[in-house]
């Protein structure tokens, strides 16, 4: 990459040794808050402590840029994309690494992936300049796990019970887009990301996830400041074949 964000690229990418950092990602209906407090409670009675927030607005200034960003006035892409890496910057700064540094497991529902796929792809400012400006703004803080709750965004439309906000109505093929910018994160770093079909049982999916964490937590995949954990083929076959589906629904729908 060249330009002003070609800095960006040479950041570690560093995960805080004492605690585990695990982000929830996916279109809006996907389950990631219900996921995101099923773990939080199944951690918690092990006895971990967690730290259970959201982006945005995982923060005081965080729900004011929420507000901003979701209900406010228009503002334009790049706008978004700063307010959204504003509320990611503070959050990182003021919360999520302070926790992981005290060795708590933080469980965030969105982070930067959301901004890769919503402003990268769907507002098409790019994918790898979105990246390096949330990168900068974590100083490179990537999460150890991200789920990814993979769902046609029509049945996740159908399953929300409240207003659409600004992202929220933004047309099929946005949304489309979103899902497959997210799918191809997945694919391309099989380590980081767990991918799983949303239509399956809250529970169900809850135990899959649960165990996924658990098992990080017994390897001490958090202290692995140079790599990634180990890998799930399951999952990373199943990242692989969900994107493939969905291009086909693309192929066939448009
Ligand atoms: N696996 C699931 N199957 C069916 N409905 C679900 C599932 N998980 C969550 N829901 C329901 O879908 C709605 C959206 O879930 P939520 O967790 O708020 O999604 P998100 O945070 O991704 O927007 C809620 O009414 C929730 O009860
Ligand atoms: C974190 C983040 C969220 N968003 C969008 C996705 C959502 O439509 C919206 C609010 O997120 P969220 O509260 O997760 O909505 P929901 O629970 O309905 O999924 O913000 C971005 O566009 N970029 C980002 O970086």
């Amino acid at each position: 990459m060249t330009g002003p964000w070609a800095a960006a690229t040479t950041l570690t990418v560093v995960t805080p040794a004492a605690g585990l950092f695990v982000s929830f990602e996916g279109g809006d209906g996907a389950g990631k808050s219900t996921q995101a407090r099923l773990l939080a409670e199944r951690l918690r009675a092990l006895g971990r402590e967690v730290v259970l927030t959201r982006e945005p607005g995982g923060t005081a200034l965080g729900q004011t840029l929420r507000d901003a960003v979701l209900h406010g006035e228009h503002v334009d892409a790049r706008t978004e994309a700063l307010l959204y890496a504003t509320d990611r910057a503070h959050h990182v700064a003021s919360l999520v690494r302070p926790a992981l540094e005290r060795g708590a497991v933080v469980v965030t529902d969105r982070y930067l992936d959301s901004s890769v796929a919503y402003q990268g792809t769907g507002r098409d400012l790019g994918a790898d300049e979105v990246e390096n400006l949330s990168l900068w703004a974590t100083r490179g803080l990537l999460p150890a796990l991200t789920v990814l709750l993979d769902l046609d965004p029509d049945v996740g439309r159908a399953r929300l019970t409240s207003a659409p906000d600004r992202l929220e109505s933004e047309g099929d093929d946005f949304h489309r887009r979103t899902r497959l910018a997210f799918l191809d994160r997945a694919t391309a770093d099989p380590d980081r990301w767990l991918v799983l079909d949303a239509t399956r049982q809250a529970e169900e999916l809850a135990a899959v996830i649960g165990e996924r964490v658990e098992a990080l937590l017994a390897a001490g995949a958090s202290a692995d400041v140079d790599g990634a954990p180990a890998g799930d083929d399951l999952a990373t076959a199943a990242g692989a074949t969900a994107r493939d589906a969905v291009a086909d629904e693309s192929a066939v729908s448009s």
